[in-house]
């Protein structure tokens, strides 16, 4: 695996009067899982298709180890991709499916069976694609992405029909794939999700990139506004003290105050000074989710 790294540069795309992708630039590292994250519309889809070479860029270039996806010489060994998990041919089973496609790439009639096993679907093998749930042709569609067992992938929303047992499959399975050395690009709307999967995100909204990092930093550069939820006996008295202070204090309801524009220790010092007692301190958790909304917010709007 030379260098099996993704580099977007300056990317765009106009449909028309749409412009969907907009001089986007970012580099998807091996050995990490990227995230791509984005509203409906943002223009993912259409990134991963310039990537994957079926997509013709209004401008910029989208790299695989330094070459176009259409000058790659093996193309289904070194890239795997899930775009539409709806493709696949209704009447034949999953098995022959992936058989065919084995055939296609060269790879051998096992390689169907293993991936199979992979993900999950040895049961429902020999049963026709058409009777298949959602997740289970997305469970399809990353064994077939993964039948040349390329060093990178790329996912379109492979959450999508998921139970919560399948995305646990599926975050492990991505991981495990990143812990190998590959390259995995996952787009996603299911932000919490992307938190637990990711090790860097992409934001995108509008067509442009509004964030991008590791998901601490991303994380971190959207904390500013940190909320502490209090509870307390005196509830009055601490609310005094800290909108004297300067905090943004709401009621919700009870002992309850949620504490705004202050840190978890600076609200803790407060209520000492005012002799307040506190029963509880909780700074609450950045989570993706949250950051995810302060980005976008504004530029989410379906084009
Ligand atoms: N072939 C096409 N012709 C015209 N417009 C298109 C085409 N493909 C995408 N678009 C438009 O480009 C914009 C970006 O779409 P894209 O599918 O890339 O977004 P997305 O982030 O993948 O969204 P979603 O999460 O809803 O799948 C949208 O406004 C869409 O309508």
């Amino acid at each position: 695996m030379s260098d099996n790294r993704i580099v977007v540069s300056g990317l765009s795309k106009n449909f028309g009067s749409v412009r969907a992708v907009q001089d986007l630039s970012f580099t998807v590292e091996p050995g990490r899982v990227t995230g791509f994250l984005g509203p409906n519309g943002a223009g993912k889809t259409t990134t991963l298709r310039m990537i994957l070479g079926l997509v013709r860029p209004t401008a910029g270039t989208a790299t695989i180890g330094g070459q176009r996806y259409l000058d790659l010489h093996d193309p289904l060994r070194r890239v795997g991709a899930l775009l539409d998990a709806s493709a696949a041919h209704g009447g034949r089973t999953g098995r022959n499916h992936l058989r065919v496609l084995c055939a296609a790439a060269g790879l051998p009639r096992r390689r169907a069976d293993e991936t199979l096993e992979l993900v999950g679907l040895v049961a429902a093998a020999d049963r026709p694609i058409k009777g298949y749930s959602l997740g289970m042709r997305q469970r399809l569609g990353v064994a077939a992405a993964f039948l040349g067992e390329p060093p990178v992938l790329v996912f379109d929303e492979p959450a999508n029909g998921l139970d919560p047992e399948g995305i646990h499959w599926l975050r492990q399975f991505v991981r495990s794939l990143a812990a190998a050395g590959r390259t995995v690009l996952v787009s996603s709307h299911l932000l919490a999700e992307m938190q637990l999967m990711a090790d860097d995100v992409v934001i995108v909204a509008g067509g442009r990139t509004v964030r991008q990092g590791s998901v601490a930093d991303v994380l971190a550069s959207v904390t500013t506004s940190t909320v502490v939820h209090v509870r307390t006996p005196d509830a009055d008295r601490l609310h005094r003290a800290l909108a004297d202070a300067g905090a943004a204090v709401a009621r919700p309801g009870g002992d309850r105050l949620t504490v705004t524009g202050m840190s978890a220790a600076e609200t803790g010092g407060v209520a000492l000074r005012a002799g307040v007692e506190l029963h509880e301190l909780r700074p609450e958790a950045a989570d993706l989710e949250r950051a995810f909304l302060d980005l976008t917010a504004g530029k989410a709007e379906i084009r």
